[in-house]
């Protein structure tokens, strides 16, 4: 009876899945540990910057007026009567043709009103006082960093929804954000189903493979914002794969299993999906790898059918699962990111379903180049250690031509708004 699937194109598969989006509720971390999460609040100034006028130079703190006559021919003389550096307050007010010594980042002391940098005075010891000699005249306002230059008390500097990076972290600390608003992570599930597989420190025997797909999708899942909760790997049982599935349930946001999903005798997830009762989005798409993806909804929550080849795996997490996941931790570029790109290599299959290709990407004389790299095969584990980007064949084609232009999905940065649209089945 799962012989007859139908399949679905990519994007509507991806719609598919977006139609049960969540939003992880608000929650507040210790600001070190708040890189790449989403704010929940937009960053307020509490405080104007700078938040008192300062001196931006080392220098003098100078009563404009007192340079007014200052001319290279016949400079005048300040007396210095204090120092100030950042972090200090100056404890007198020059009365005039008296200065203080100030740093970069001090305070403005009273009375003062232009800052002359080191470079040009000079400083002149007598009777045991200091003064300094100015060849040039300066006005009021003149090297003052003023408070609030920079941003006033209420201003909104970063919006909900953008991700923290070194440049929000500043404004975090500017601002006392000891504690940062972000979105949660959801906790995604992850079984690996298959007989056939080994522990990653188990040795080789007939027949067997280590089982690579639960640490590649739980890598994919750290890397994608969530919270990966590996619940281990079964043997293909109906029995115990269905228990453990609708256990493990309960305790997630969504829950990925890998393998299983096909026609064999031994794929269990179908009828395990039919058991539980689960509302099974689709089971097949025209998409080469992960064509055998499957994707179910129970009481709201998303059950990933990830196919148990591991290139079919990779591309079916990075296509569904990873839009869930930044739809839930509130990124507005879900879906990877789509550039054009040189195809660098002859790729003569002709296929029906739209191929994504394990690529490595360059930039060369700035233009975009995608080489496929490794065999192209669902099966394959090795090219994927290799690939930084997906190149996008449609289906129904003869082939195509080292030259070509084609899309290409980049696995890496911060990611796409759009949908991938692609005409084929
Ligand atoms: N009669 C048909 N057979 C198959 C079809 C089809 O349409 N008709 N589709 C093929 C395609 S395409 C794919 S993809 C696979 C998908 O199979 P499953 O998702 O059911 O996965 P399994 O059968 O369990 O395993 C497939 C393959 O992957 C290896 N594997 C499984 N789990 C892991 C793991 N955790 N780590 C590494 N490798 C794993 C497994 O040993 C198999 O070699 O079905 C085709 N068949
Ligand atoms: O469609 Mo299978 O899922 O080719 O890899
Ligand atoms: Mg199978």
């Amino acid at each position: 009876m799962y012989l007859d699937r139908k399949p679905i194109k990519v994007h509507e598969a991806i719609e598919a899945v977006l139609q049960f989006t969540q939003t992880g509720k608000i929650e507040y971390i210790p600001i070190d540990e708040s890189d790449n999460r989403y704010l929940k609040a937009p960053i307020r100034a509490d405080h104007d910057i700078p938040p008192f006028d300062r001196s931006p130079l080392d220098g003098f703190a100078v009563r404009a007026n007192d340079t007014k006559l200052a001319t290279r021919e016949k400079p005048i003389e300040l007396e210095v009567i204090e120092t100030v550096g950042a972090g200090g307050l100056a404890k007198q007010v020059p009365q005039q043709g008296q200065a203080i010594r100030i740093m970069t980042g001090a305070k403005m002391p009273a009375g003062t009103d232009a800052i002359v940098m080191f470079e040009l005075t000079k400083e002149i010891e007598r009777d045991g006082k200091t003064y300094i000699e100015i060849k040039r005249s300066f006005k009021p306002g003149d090297n003052i960093s003023f408070q609030a230059e920079e941003t006033r008390t209420g201003d909104i500097l970063v919006n909900s929804g953008r991700q923290v990076d070194p440049g929000v972290k500043a404004l975090l600390a500017t601002f006392g954000y000891s504690k940062v608003p972000v979105a949660k992570k959801p906790v995604v599930g992850v079984y690996a189903t298959g007989t056939e597989l080994l522990d990653v420190h188990q040795p080789l025997e007939p027949g067997k493979i280590r089982n690579s797909n639960s640490y590649m999708v739980t890598s994919q899942i750290s890397k994608a914002g969530a919270i990966p909760k590996y619940y281990g790997k079964l043997v293909d049982d109906f029995d115990h794969c269905y228990e453990a599935v609708a256990n493990a349930l309960d305790e997630v946001d969504v829950l990925i299993t890998t393998g299983g999903v096909s026609v064999g005798d031994f794929d269990y997830l179908p009828a395990i999906y039919e058991k539980l009762g689960a509302n099974v989005l689709f089971n097949k798409i025209g998409m080469r790898p992960g064509s055998v993806t499957t994707v179910a909804e129970y009481k709201g929550k998303l059950l990933f059918g990830l196919s148990g080849n591991p290139s079919a795996c990779y591309v079916g997490f990075e296509l569904l699962v990873r839009p869930w996941i930044h739809h839930f931790i509130g990124s507005d570029k879900p879906h990877l990111q789509i550039v054009q790109g040189v195809l660098k290599a002859d790729f003569p299959k002709p296929n029906p379903f739209v191929r994504f290709i394990r690529s490595k990407m360059t930039i060369e004389e700035g233009k975009i180049f995608a080489e496929p790299v490794g065999l192209d095969k669902s099966g394959v584990v090795t090219s994927l250690a290799n690939s930084d980007a997906l190149v996008v064949l449609p289906g129904g084609t003869r082939g195509y031509k080292k030259g070509d232009v084609v899309d290409v999905l980049l696995l890496n940065g911060e990611g796409g708004k759009d949908i991938i649209k692609i005409g084929a089945v």
